[in-house]
């Protein structure tokens, strides 16, 4: 078991690049701590593959060294850094049997074949697999072959970390519950630090403490689901968490105010100062649907929008509206009146987002 750095990691797939748009993983510094279930999140091609690729030794890094607590490990090979890697596509040997497919990584470090009958049938009972045991891997359903990988990982006490690679893609979507739920349960008795790589939000909070979003080969924010969602510390984590995703407006820094159109936005002196301070005239300010005030008619408080429609999801509706001709989303409670026309909202202050280059800009009292 490990806790795994990434020291100034950077990966370019080109042998010339010309800048950071170049690199795969751009320059960064990570832990994943000792015991850790971690989830990387992130959309198509920003790097995720590559990261894991790298901490397994599949991919060798163009920049910067790869810890495991602490001793470097880029020379190791695969075999030898102790890394279990489940990937999207199940990993079996059809012509075995579910238990010779479980005990392989055992019988190929020497483990005593007591142990190794030991250690299949508890790893079998947690996956739910003890019935298959004696049956091939060939006739097996391409979720229970995907459980079978996922053993296979598991059986070895010496690991320094599970990494998982969108390993439900194959699995029934009723499953994929069943077996995430699983695999937390699986953490939580062996304490093994997990990287469990999805581009699914569900996926990543049901799974996981702590997430790092990924976006153009950097890790923009590692955090709790909930430090996510309620101060993204980037753009992307404002748009790419939750459903929908943040409202994001430009807004113009007066000497007095921030200003949309011609609307005053909640601001404290504090940022109001730190924004003039650094010269800044525009920024970017980020507002979730979930926080944005409705009120129920009008109001000396409240900004007067034109209402476009309202979505009816079940439990919530969600309410388009437009504010100074761009289209805004909130999020209205099952029991909250709606509006038609024109609609009366406001911003609190705390929910209120300011972004300068993406970046969230958090200023103290
Ligand atoms: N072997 C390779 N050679 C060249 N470029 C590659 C290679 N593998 C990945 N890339 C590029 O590196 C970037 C990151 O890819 P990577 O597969 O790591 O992303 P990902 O987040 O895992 O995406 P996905 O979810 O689609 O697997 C992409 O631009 C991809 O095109």
């Amino acid at each position: 078991m490990a806790q795994i750095t990434l020291n100034t990691l950077a990966h370019t797939y080109t042998d010339q690049p010309r800048g950071p748009e170049d690199y795969a993983i751009r320059e960064m510094v990570h832990v994943w701590e000792q015991g850790g279930a971690y989830a990387l999140l992130g959309p198509s091609g920003c790097g995720k593959s590559t990261l894991l690729n790298i901490i397994s030794g599949l991919l060798e890094p163009s920049n910067g060294e790869v810890l495991f607590d602490g001793k470097r490990v880029n020379e190791l090979r695969p075999e030898e850094r102790n890394i279990a890697q489940v990937f999207q596509f199940p990993v079996v040997y059809d012509t075995m049997t579910v238990y010779d497919n479980l005990a392989f990584p055992l019988r190929n470090v020497g483990v005593p074949e007591h142990k190794v009958k030991s250690k299949v049938y508890e790893v079998a009972e947690i996956l739910e697999l003890t019935e298959q045991l004696k049956r091939k891997a060939k006739g097996l359903s391409a979720d229970q072959k995907q459980k079978v990988s996922m053993g296979r990982g598991l059986v070895r006490d010496d690991v320094s970390a599970i990494l998982f690679d969108e390993p439900l893609t194959v699995i029934d979507p009723q499953l994929k519950w069943k077996l995430r739920r699983k695999l937390k349960q699986i953490h939580e008795q062996f304490n093994i630090t997990m990287v469990y790589v999805t581009h699914d939000q569900l996926e990543a909070s049901t799974f996981a403490d702590k997430i790092a979003v990924m976006y153009e080969g950097q890790i923009v924010q590692f955090g709790t689901p909930r430090q996510l969602f309620e101060n993204p510390a980037h753009t992307f984590v404002g748009y790419f968490i939750g459903s929908p995703g943040m409202n994001f407006f430009e807004a113009e820094v007066t000497p007095e105010h921030l200003r949309f159109g011609q609307s005053i936005l909640p601001a404290s002196r504090h940022m109001l100062d730190y924004l003039h301070e650094h010269g800044i005239h525009k920024v970017t300010m980020g507002i979730r649907p979930e926080f944005v005030h409705v009120w129920e008619g009008k109001n000396d408080d409240a900004y007067e929008v034109d209402v476009d429609f309202v979505e009816d999801l079940g439990t919530y509706k969600i309410l388009s509206f437009k504010f100074h001709g761009q289209v805004m989303k909130a999020r209205l409670s099952e029991d909250q009146k709606v509006p038609s026309g024109q609609a009366y909202i406001s911003f609190p202050e705390q929910w209120t987002k300011v972004y300068v280059d993406d970046y969230l800009v958090e200023v103290h009292a």
